[in-house]
């Protein structure tokens, strides 16, 4: 039988649509999100990047040769996004000496605890981070500015072909897995689903 990512997707589009539509990003295509909940969504994701960066490089050790191509173009276009981020912070004058708030810690933890999972389920895990963020800024349509530096880089198209591959990398690997690892899988993308959306609403409730 059959089983894939997008599969996985369509027994879970409510979740997905609560990880992918949120007020924070309609807010930042009306213009209306407030400072305070802009910057603490950019630090607390910078932080978050960091410890994505470290998980990518495991899923690399984990990974088929076949694989390395699009891991490793990943992780090179790492580099200049993680300098991208320290730009965006300076340019707000934000303190990157910051912690991260609880569920910005809890999502690290559970990237970090990926590392022990089978590599299927690491390759459906990396799918679905990369996705939430190029459908979730992608979906509310243009954006005006300052936004749309954000929501191009990640809705742009070589940004969608990459997730397309990760897609791609995932689906060959769940068709051969165990039901177990299958399963693993699935219980995975619900679980990255509801911390994204946690991540938006952690952003959402700053206060000034
Ligand atoms: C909470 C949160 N979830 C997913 C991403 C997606 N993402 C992780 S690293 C990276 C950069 C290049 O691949 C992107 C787009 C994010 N940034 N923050």
């Amino acid at each position: 039988m059959s089983f894939t990512c997008n599969q996985i997707l369509q027994k879970h589009t409510d979740i997905w649509h609560e990880a992918t539509v949120h007020p924070f990003l309609e807010n930042c295509k009306s213009g209306t999100i407030q400072p305070h909940q802009f910057n603490t969504w950019l630090v607390q994701d910078y932080l978050f990047v960091i410890d994505f960066t470290r998980m990518l490089a495991r899923v690399l050790a984990s990974a088929p040769p076949q694989h390395f191509d699009v891991i490793l173009s990943g992780l090179a276009a790492l580099k200049d996004e993680l300098n991208w981020f320290k730009e965006k912070v300076a340019e707000r004058q934000l303190n990157l000496a910051t912690e991260k708030q609880p569920t910005c810690e809890q999502y690290c933890k559970y990237m970090h605890s990926l590392a022990d999972m089978p590599y299927p389920v690491q390759a459906t895990a990396l799918w679905a981070i990369e996705f939430a963020y190029n459908q979730g800024w992608q979906l509310p349509g243009a954006m005006p500015a300052p936004y749309k530096e954000f929501a191009d880089r990640w809705g742009n198209s070589d940004f969608t072909a990459y997730v397309k591959l990760l897609e791609q990398q995932a689906d060959q690997v769940l068709q051969t897995a165990s039901d177990s690892i299958q399963n693993q899988a699935e219980e995975t993308f619900v679980k990255v689903a509801k911390f994204e959306k946690d991540f938006w609403q952690m952003a959402f409730n700053a206060v000034q």
